[in-house]
């Protein structure tokens, strides 16, 4: 089978060790400064009423947010807001209880699997075949992502590349690292060209030099006309590389925008804070005590 016509600029990720060099020395300020010129155009996702229940746990409560097109965005909420459960209902792995999803005016849960074919997705567990090496895994992701041979070869040479897997191609991933296996992952969510990454906690168990490299893979895309959507709890990362972000709790969304609208005149963890504000943390662990006498 052929892969789907060229729909944006996004299609073509070519990337490459050296791709995002010139994206690297951007401050976040000018990181931001770019974002806001650029013609963002319409929305990649359009989220209404988006609500997921387990029994009589509600995990997301009537969601309803846009992801602009040609946007950096993340979604933030401390632990079991809802983040994983809302990116599943969107990249169409978790069907939702009441709601609609929308990506590029199609209804995600109608035509999942033309959506799919628009979508990177890391979910929050990644599955792997343990018994295939890095590269066999990115060719194998790339089968049944229908892309034709040629392309799969070229764009896993460039995939290993961009991701510093080289060395690791030929190992098996069951001899990978968390974080080896997390940069496997991100790669091969990349191999069908999509449009829209939804990438649940990509930064959890990389080190920082793979962070960085992710980044600049993750701006190069965007400058490229693609749309990420990712999940994280490092605010302190969020405020510096991305341009959009919607907080949630209890399923609920508490703000959303760009990241100077959200964090106002303080940075955006004081703003996280203030928003989901908890109780004192040493609260009634006095027993933690460490008594020297
Ligand atoms: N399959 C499930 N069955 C029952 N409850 C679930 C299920 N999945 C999630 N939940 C509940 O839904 C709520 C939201 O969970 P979710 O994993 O989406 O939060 P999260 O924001 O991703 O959390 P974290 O930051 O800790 O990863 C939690 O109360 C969680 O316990």
């Amino acid at each position: 089978m052929t892969e789907e016509p060229a729909k944006t600029s996004a299609r073509d990720v070519g990337l490459g060790k050296k791709t995002a060099e010139g994206l690297a020395t951007m401050t976040p300020m000018a990181r931001q400064t770019a974002a806001a010129e650029r013609d963002l155009g319409g929305e990649a996702l359009f989220v209404a009423d988006l609500t997921k229940r387990f029994g009589r746990v509600t995990a997301v409560d009537k969601l309803s947010y846009t992801v602009p097109q040609g946007s950096f965005s993340a979604i933030v909420g401390p632990n079991g807001a809802g983040k994983t459960t809302a990116l599943s209902m969107i990249s169409g792995l978790l069907p939702p209880s009441h709601g609609s999803v929308e990506l590029f005016g199609l209804d995600v849960w109608r035509n999942r699997s033309k959506a799919q074919d628009r979508i990177g997705i890391l979910p929050d567990r990644v599955r792997m075949f343990e018994q295939l090496t890095g590269a066999q895994y990115l060719s194998y992701v790339g089968a049944v992502r229908r892309v034709d041979k040629e392309a799969i070869i070229a764009r896993s040479e460039q995939l290993l590349d961009a991701f510093d897997l080289r060395s690791e191609a030929n190992r098996l991933v069951v001899d990978y690292s968390s974080g080896l296996r997390k940069k496997l992952a991100l790669a091969s969510a990349l191999i069908h060209a999509p449009d829209l990454l939804v990438l649940d906690e990509p930064f959890e168990s990389i080190d920082p030099v793979s962070a960085g490299t992710l980044i600049e893979v993750l701006n190069d895309f965007v400058s490229r006309g693609g749309t990420v959507l990712l999940s994280s709890h490092s605010m302190d990362l969020v405020q510096r590389v991305c341009d959009h972000v919607a907080v949630i709790m209890k399923g609920e969304l508490l703000a959303e925008g760009t990241v100077d609208e959200v964090r106002g005149d303080v940075s955006l963890e004081e703003r996280f804070r203030d928003l989901v504000r908890g109780p004192a943390v040493s609260e009634g662990l006095d027993w933690l005590n460490i008594s020297f006498g």
